[in-house]
């Protein structure tokens, strides 16, 4: 008997075993109950394995258009899933409530692995007809569910990994799944997170695109959680009667589902109409303003009511759009190139600040933040640093209602923390010695009717988040030596290369303050990872030589293959460089001598802790290329650890107990790769 079959039948005997043995079973509930189901109520058996059945295709496109609303809402939102859990071995997946695959992102390469079980677009993985899995599970279940490898029904899917979520629509009823698949052996704990917070991104946009004709209403008990993710959001007729809301909004209110909430008049809930709500709401440009709940007059919220989405943007009321909806698989690794439309290329005018942004992703991220900040919503940017954060902002400035206004940058990391305070809200005259006669405006106040741009965010010390805070929520500013407060407007983005939410975990950074500038979190890509690399050289050499200078193809192949763990701002140098080397003539690859011996990133060294760039240069200039010998396999190996490195800070056990090896078979690949232990833990 081979080995498959001895496996096949061991996992079969298992499962039959708990279900007609009543054997306990070293698994979760919720998949004892499923293999339950699958044997008693779908009449599976663990040992005749299937294949899910496959939708042909005028039924798939039907079901596509019948949700292309949802379609529409969830796709950005997968992807950028997908890029955020940065595992190659990893599949993001939407199914109608029939457990039909309708959107899948992943790599070419999974897509093809995951294709012979029958995992692609088309397919049916409800329980009845793939046993216990995670996207069946949880629509038999209608909660999250996790279905690690043996707890599949067949043996066939045991090598896989599922979490899945249910999505709602506005009415509350669960519409969709969202499913994370990989060959993981452990449900990640952050990709659960980050799965569920995804779902609740979709159904919030949902009710949006659904609701574009009410009032959209957004409250919390805490004012810096309105424009969040953990904002309730209610839609309200004009009447003032609640249409839909979200999941927080009933949870809030205490309302166990949609149907208790449904009809209901905004000053039953709030003790308020929403005529005075929308009044006060617009006088303090649209802030929160608080307001109680009826009944429980103790219970405060903090609520912003807007006129309608469709009236707000000038829009026509016309129902939502049906794109014409190809069921896809999108191979997010797979560059698209060209040039956004509308996102011109940089020019020298303004220091090449006006940005780049030909790559479809970069150029998607900046649409979203640019109506997010239409609204009000601060926009927090991440990345490394050089990927081009502050010229992000300027760009997303330049797209905002305030763009008229003074574009205002502060580099929290550079200030002395002595004079950060009266840099931001400024001082009175003769507030302290040595303060200016005449006094200082501060930055926030030169931001009124602008942006504020608070750069390395992340630097901030503690007692300034604090004040800071509440700038932000009283949108008021009082100066150094002075007792009066005044009123300031202004749009908010931040930017950080530090992981924030690890900083607030660590007790570095206040959480109340992170949810109140991350009301749209962008996560912008490093170089190596855009599609727009080519146009990107050639306009930044057009900035730094003129429109006329050329570059020879060997060069620009070299260039095209440099990791850049500088970034744009690294490229912009060597280019600078480059320029000054040729002197005036074409460029060569003779020219482009500094990239020889700058190493490879291994990996993204994303969000890693601080370390000044002219530092990291200098450190990798020093060594050899450790990967130059490496054959593709190899340094795709190296790659994939180094990611996994980075993501558990060197800790050398976890990432041993992630890939299921023991710590010594992990050193002996580390050295085998070249991967220096210097940071190990
Ligand atoms: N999209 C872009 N188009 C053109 N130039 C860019 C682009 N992004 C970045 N640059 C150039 O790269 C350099 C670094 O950009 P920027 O200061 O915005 O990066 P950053 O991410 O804010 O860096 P840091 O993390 O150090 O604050 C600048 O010289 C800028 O002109």
């Amino acid at each position: 008997m081979s080995l498959t079959v001895i496996e096949n039948n061991r996992h079969a005997h298992r499962v039959m075993e708990v279900v007609l043995q009543g054997f306990r079973a070293e698994t979760s509930d919720v998949v004892v109950q499923s293999w339950q189901r699958c044997m008693q109520q779908h009449h599976l058996h663990p040992d005749r394995p299937r294949k899910p059945p496959v939708l042909p295709r005028e039924q798939l496109e039907a079901r596509c258009q019948r949700l292309a609303d949802l379609l529409d809402c969830a796709r950005h939102e997968m992807a950028t899933l997908y890029q955020q859990l940065a595992d190659p071995e990893s599949a993001v997946v939407l199914t109608d409530t029939e457990g039909a695959i309708l959107h899948m992102v992943s790599s070419p390469e999974f897509a093809d692995d995951l294709q012979p079980m029958g995992f692609h677009v088309g397919a049916i993985w409800s329980e009845a007809e793939a046993g216990t899995n995670g996207m069946g599970t949880c629509l038999a279940s209608a909660s999250a569910v996790a279905v690690s490898r043996d707890d599949h029904f067949f043996t066939q899917f045991t090598s896989l990994t599922c979490s899945a979520v249910p999505i709602f629509d506005p009415s509350g009823a669960m519409c969709a799944v969202l499913d994370v698949t990989s060959r993981s052996s452990l449900p990640q704990q952050h990709g659960l997170v980050l799965l569920g917070m995804t779902a609740q991104m979709v159904e919030n946009r949902l009710l949006d695109l659904r609701c574009r004709d009410a009032h959209p209403l957004h409250f919390h008990s805490r004012p810096e959680f309105v424009y969040t993710l953990h904002e309730g959001r209610l839609a309200v007729s004009g009447g003032g009667q609640i249409q839909a809301a979200n999941r927080s909004a009933l949870m809030q209110l205490g309302f166990r589902t949609m149907d208790e909430l449904r009809g209901r008049h905004v000053d039953e809930i709030f003790q308020t109409s929403l005529a005075n709500l929308l009044e006060r709401s617009s006088r303090s440009a649209y802030h929160p303003v608080v307001t109680y709940r009826a009944a429980q007059a103790a219970h405060r919220f903090f609520a912003v009511a807007r006129p309608p989405a469709a009236t707000a943007l000038g829009e026509r009321s016309v129902p939502v759009a049906k794109p014409g909806l190809e069921p896809a698989i999108d191979i997010v690794a797979r560059p698209v190139g060209g040039v956004a439309q509308g996102d011109g290329l940089l020019n020298g005018a303004d220091g090449g600040t006006s940005g780049a942004f030909g790559d479809p992703r970069l150029a998607t991220q900046l649409h979203r933040a640019a109506r997010a900040i239409s609204r009000q919503i601060p926009v927090l940017l991440q990345g490394e640093t050089g990927a081009g954060k502050e010229v992000f902002a300027r760009a997303l400035h330049g797209r905002s209602p305030n763009a008229g206004g003074a574009f205002v940058a502060v580099n929290c990391a550079s200030l002395p923390e002595s004079l950060i305070e009266s840099e931001l809200f400024g001082y009175r005259a003769g507030a302290f010695t040595g303060a200016q006669r005449s006094g200082r405006r501060g930055k926030v106040l030169q931001a009124d009717r602008g942006t504020l741009f608070l750069d390395e965010i992340g630097d901030m010390p503690l007692e300034l988040q604090a004040r800071l805070l509440r700038v932000l929520d009283e949108r008021q500013v009082t100066p150094l030596g002075s007792e009066e407060t005044v009123p300031v407007e202004f749009q908010l983005i931040s930017a950080s290369h530090r992981d924030l939410p690890a900083l607030v975990q660590a007790g570095r950074f206040r959480e109340d303050l992170y949810y109140r500038l991350c009301g749209l979190a962008v996560m912008l890509p490093p170089l190596r990872e855009r599609s727009d690399q080519r146009e990107l050289i050639l306009a930044l050499l057009a900035t730094e030589a003129g429109p006329e200078a050329t570059l020879s193809a060997r060069a620009m192949d070299r260039l095209l293959a440099h990791p850049w763990p500088g970034n744009v701002r690294q490229l912009r140098h060597v280019l600078r460089t480059a320029v000054a080397l040729a002197d005036g003539h074409r460029i060569d690859a003779e020219h482009l001598a500094q990239l020889a011996s700058v190493a490879a990133p291994s990996a993204a060294p994303a969000l890693a802790a601080p370390q000044p760039l002219a530092d990291a240069i200098e450190e990798d200039e020093a060594q050899p290329d450790p990967a130059a010998h490496l054959n593709v396999i190899q340094a795709n190996e190296r790659e994939v650890l180094m990611r996994l490195l980075n993501e558990q800070r060197w800790n050398v056990s976890k990432v041993a107990q992630a890939l299921g090896v023991s710590r010594n078979t992990l050193y002996r690949k580390l050295h085998k790769l070249h991967i220096p232990l210097t940071h190990a833990r």
